[in-house]
């Protein structure tokens, strides 16, 4: 265990194409955007681990032995490659205090921070005596990967603290990355996480938080695009809150229920995502405008889909109005249900127009902001590298 603070990152990401279709097999595109989770790990000698996640209200702590002997009765059982138990959440459930079945954000946050300590440990050594806080500029449960950007942070600092993977940070330095193996290592324990926040995951988002840039995901696979030209996007937050894990279930009972009828709608959107893939790399990095009616067209057919597999919600219908009454394309991006949705701007769509788009949004009671997309994956930092919010958000104590 170092004894130094350790501070790391990880970004959320927006899914252009292909949410939900990822969790069946389909391709996903997806990039990494430049709102960030941050987390502190301060070791401490008090034989004590200390969580706090102000984002969903939590702040916990448990003895060392107790941890420990709570490890002790699963540890031939924990594996970053096998899924979490029914039992061993049961018994983390227990162990916490969180009733059966409760998906309460901080249920969930505390009971993926205890699932991965504990199977780090059981893989890795003693469970260190630390303070650990959670700070985020994502919004919680809004399609924007808030879970995965904890999960990946989480996953990040544990190996870390544990020494599974080395700290590369050195000193003088502002920032650092791992390398693609700890990277790897990385992106399979936090996959763990997402795993006990959503049940069955695709690891698209994970995998965004862990590698950042621009991405294709399908199965597991992830394939870094060639090229991604300079996309202007407006992300707007409906406010509307949803839970992942419930609409990635009820996808799932719509196909079982109707598989003649859902999947061909998955292959269409499938087939979106790489006919997206295509015209993104085919860009070139500032993009003239002939290529922009494609993408919107593929916008607009995705979200039909996204609605026909029951992800819509009537907040994203009237996103989408107002946008389309500025000749702007918009659909949901992420679990759907509300939450966020992305409008594509085109490289000359002027400022005025996009302020008066964002008007009449905010005028639906949403938020909106202009964003830029591409950001880099988890990342350690130098404290005297964060800006004054940053700072301030992890120097509460
Ligand atoms: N900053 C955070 N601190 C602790 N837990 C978080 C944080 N951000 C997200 N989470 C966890 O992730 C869950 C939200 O995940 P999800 O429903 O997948 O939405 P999304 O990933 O789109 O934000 C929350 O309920 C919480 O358990
Ligand atoms: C719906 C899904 O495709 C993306 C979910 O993203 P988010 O949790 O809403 O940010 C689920 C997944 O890929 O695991
Ligand atoms: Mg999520």
């Amino acid at each position: 265990m170092r004894d130094r603070d350790l501070v790391l990152s990880a970004p959320g990401k927006v899914i252009l194409h292909g949410e939900h279709a990822v969790v069946h097999g389909k391709v996903a595109l997806a990039v990494a955007l430049d709102l960030r989770t941050f987390l502190r790990l301060r070791p401490c000698g008090e034989g004590r681990v200390c969580v706090r996640l102000p984002g969903v209200g939590v702040v916990r702590s448990w003895d060392t032995p107790r941890l420990q002997a709570l490890r002790g009765g699963f540890a031939a059982d924990f594996d970053e490659s096998k899924s979490p138990s029914v039992e061993q959440l049961d018994t983390l459930r227990e162990f916490a205090g969180i009733a059966a079945g409760a998906s309460a954000p901080e249920s969930l946050a505390t009971l993926a921070f205890l699932y991965m300590c504990l199977a780090i440990s059981a893989k890795y050594g003693d469970v260190p005596s630390m303070d650990i806080l959670v700070w985020s500029e994502l919004p919680t449960g809004a399609g924007l990967g808030s879970s995965a950007a904890y999960a990946v942070c989480l996953a990040a600092a544990l190996l870390t603290a544990f020494g599974a993977i080395s700290c590369p940070l050195k000193e003088g330095e502002s920032s650092a990355r791992w390398t693609e193996e700890e990277l790897t290592l990385i992106n399979s324990w936090a996959f763990q996480g997402e795993r006990v926040i959503h049940g069955s995951p695709s690891g698209v988002d994970n995998a965004v938080g862990t590698w950042g840039g621009a991405l294709r995901y399908q199965s597991g696979k992830i394939t870094p695009l060639k090229r991604v030209p300079m996309l202007r996007i407006l992300l707007t937050n409906t406010k509307v809150p949803r839970s992942t894990k419930v609409l990635v279930a009820g996808v799932k009972e719509k196909i079982l229920k109707f598989p003649a009828i859902m999947n061909p709608v998955l292959d269409s959107i499938d087939a979106i995502s790489q006919e997206c893939q295509s015209v993104l790399e085919a860009m070139p990095a500032n993009p003239s405008p002939e290529y922009y009616p494609v993408l919107e067209e593929l916008f607009d057919i995705n979200q039909h889909h996204l609605n026909v597999i029951g992800v819509g919600h009537p907040s994203l219908d009237r996103l989408c109005r107002v946008t389309a009454s500025h000749g702007l394309h918009s659909k949901l991006t992420g679990a759907g249900g509300g939450g966020c949705g992305i409008t594509l701007l085109r490289q000359d769509t002027s400022l005025l127009a996009v302020e008066a788009a964002k008007r009449d949004l905010c005028a639906c009671g949403f938020e909106c902001w202009e964003t830029n997309i591409g950001a880099p994956g988890v990342t350690l930092h130098s404290f005297s590298s964060l800006n004054t919010k940053v700072l301030h958000a992890l120097s509460e104590s």
